[in-house]
């Protein structure tokens, strides 16, 4: 879309005759302990703001609103006089926008959602929306996101896998969020629901921090990923790729709420130990199929939304990352502020002025609200104390301008305009004249009958079918039983050939260890052999030395004997035993190089 035809759509304002206004309400928060109110009720619709200061003048200005919620109003009081009847459109597939407005520590998170004990708007509606439809409700999965911001109706062997996926799913995650509490059901419900309908019902929940918009419910937000704004073909503003999950319980809901208000910015301010940092927003989607039509669906929303307060930074005394937020909360206060100031001027004067959507995120989601696609509700919180006087009176100004501005009255409308027959209610079915449109009655009631026939008998094919799937599951468990049991003795056997495997491995050790012993026992006997060896060789030289000397005196008594010469037995000792002849001394050193 070129940036002139841009222009041009923020310009347009709502030309429809049959406008509403946009209502604006107020609740008062108890003043504190010795505290003066700055406020005084003057009618159950007009307020009177005086300031306590002494040095300023008294002067008291009034302002109207649709109702005004005193500081003694309780929460049911608020939710049946400003949220029961967003709920009866809702059923009736018409959209709604509610948003709490005023100073930080007002009171809008008290009003929104309150707390366990005395639920808020949001936990009623959540109760009030299952008290009236839970006997018609569609089965689980049966209508599904398009992720383009539509909804489809799937087969019931696509909606019965997808439950089977998301019960596994939500079997890995029901530990984590057992321990969330709920909110207190008081068993309101809206009594005139058309009968002839299933009904399925999504939530997504997410915040705009810092004007970038973040899924409370994507499991991957500790990465903090900001989502982007999207026109789906209806023109019609969502928020890309967000988590939006199928509620088939209140308590479902809340498990939902509580896992996204965990995740939810908040920071502990001067003025509130649990200031909301962010504009949070819940989107409660309740999808419609009629029945003999399964093709058309009627889709409506409400969404719920807890604006972070408008500050005043002086008295905050914010500095750094909460006064970087302090001042993102006021750009997007403001340019709500700028576009219902515009819308008014264009509305009243007949102003062609620019209504600036894509100046925050804030705006541009809610364009559509403001374009006429449903009711648009403002609480505005005040807290009457005098430190909160100057903001409050801006606050005013701001609710004042916002009442002035019409929206569209908005339709409920199929989102396609199926060939289907038009299906008809016992309700719709006129009062019968006896006499002339007896029979055309009674061919209109066996039409209803029929449908209502078809509606049951379509019911009965998905008992069924859940009745299988429910028999299915119990197989599967079984077989799971009968597999763990046999891992179970797997897991014996396994353990058992572990021990034998480690004993043969110590007993191998033990046997290399005997063998290396052996090893240097053999080499110290061959050692051993050795030296013997050397032993025996050096006796032997010897024995042969020995034999050597014995031949060499035979000879010489030989030599002696001839030359007739007799030796005293003295000097054949000395021949024998002295001075070694030279034959034997070259033996001896012979002897000693062989060893
Ligand atoms: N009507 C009321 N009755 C009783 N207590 C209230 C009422 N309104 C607000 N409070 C109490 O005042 C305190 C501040 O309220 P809350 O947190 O709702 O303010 P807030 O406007 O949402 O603040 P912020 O913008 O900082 O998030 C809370 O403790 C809340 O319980």
């Amino acid at each position: 879309m070129n940036r002139v035809n841009k222009i041009r759509q923020e310009k347009t304002h709502v030309s429809n005759p049959e406008n509403d206004p946009v209502q604006v309400f107020c609740r008062l928060r108890p003043p504190k302990a010795n505290e003066e109110s700055t406020c005084r009720l003057l009618s159950p619709t007009t307020l009177a703001f005086t300031t306590t200061d002494s040095k300023i003048t008294r002067k008291e200005i009034h302002y109207k609103f649709r109702h005004i919620f005193t500081s003694f109003a309780t929460q049911n009081e608020v939710f049946k006089y400003v949220a029961y009847p967003l709920l009866e459109d809702l059923l009736k597939g018409k959209n709604a926008l509610l948003f709490t407005y005023g100073v930080t520590g007002s009171g809008k998170t008290h009003t929104l959602t309150g707390d366990h004990h005395n639920p808020g708007i949001m936990p009623k509606c959540i109760h009030t929306i299952f008290n009236s439809i839970s006997a018609f409700q569609a089965p689980k999965c049966m209508i599904k996101s398009d992720k383009m911001n539509g909804f489809e109706v799937q087969s019931q062997r696509d909606a019965k896998q997808d439950e089977m996926d998301l019960l596994k799913a939500s079997s890995r995650t029901a530990k984590k969020n057992r321990k969330d509490k709920t909110y207190v059901n008081d068993g309101t419900k809206i009594i005139d629901i058309n009968e002839s309908t299933l009904y399925s019902v999504f939530v997504s929940y997410f915040e705009i921090y810092n004007n970038k918009v973040y899924d409370l419910l994507d499991e991957n937000c500790g990465t903090r990923q900001g989502k982007i704004l999207r026109e789906d073909s209806n023109k019609k503003m969502y928020v890309n790729a967000v988590v939006e999950t199928e509620v088939k319980s209140a308590e479902e809901a809340f498990e939902l709420f509580n896992l996204g208000q965990k995740r939810k910015k908040t920071g502990n301010t001067v003025l509130n130990s649990v200031s909301s940092r962010s504009h949070s927003i819940l989107n409660i989607r309740v999808v419609q199929l009629p029945q003999g039509c399964p093709r058309d669906l009627l889709i409506s929303q409400l969404s719920l939304v807890d604006l972070a307060g408008s500050e005043r930074t002086n008295r905050t005394q914010n500095t750094g990352q909460l006064l970087k937020e302090a001042s993102q909360i006021n750009n997007s206060l403001m340019s709500l502020r700028t576009c219902l100031d515009n819308l008014r001027e264009n509305q009243t004067t007949g102003a062609n002025r620019l209504v600036p959507y894509r100046s925050s995120r804030l705006t541009l989601l809610f364009k559509n609200y403001f374009e006429g696609e449903g009711r648009i509700e403002m609480i505005v919180c005040v807290n009457p104390s005098a430190a909160d006087f100057e903001e409050n009176l801006q606050v005013m100004k701001f609710a004042e301008s916002a009442q002035d501005v019409k929206v569209a009255r908005s339709e409920s409308k199929f989102t396609s305009s199926g060939s289907c027959p038009k299906t008809v209610t016992l309700a719709q079915i006129p009062k019968i004249n006896l006499r002339d449109e007896a029979l055309a009655a009674l061919e209109q009631l066996s039409d209803a009958l029929k449908t209502r026939f078809e509606t049951i008998k379509h019911l009965g094919s998905f008992l069924d079918e859940e009745a299988r799937f429910r028999k299915r599951l119990v197989d599967v468990e079984q077989e799971n039983v009968w597999g763990k049991s046999e891992l179970e003795t797997t897991k014996v056997l396994f353990r058992k050939e572990r021990q034998k495997f480690s004993n043969v491995k110590a007993k191998l050790a033990d046997a290399e260890a005997r063998a290396e012993d052996s090893q240097l026992k053999i080499r110290e006997y061959q050692d051993k052999i050795a030296s013997l060896r050397n032993v025996v060789a050096r006796k032997n030289l010897k024995i042969k030395n020995t034999n050597v000397q014995d031949v060499l005196m035979r000879g010489r008594q030989r030599e002696l004997k001839e030359q007739n010469v007799v030796e005293t037995p003295k000097q054949q000792t000395r021949r024998y035993v002295g001075t070694p002849c030279p034959s034997r001394r070259r033996s001896r050193s012979a002897e000693s190089t062989e060893v």
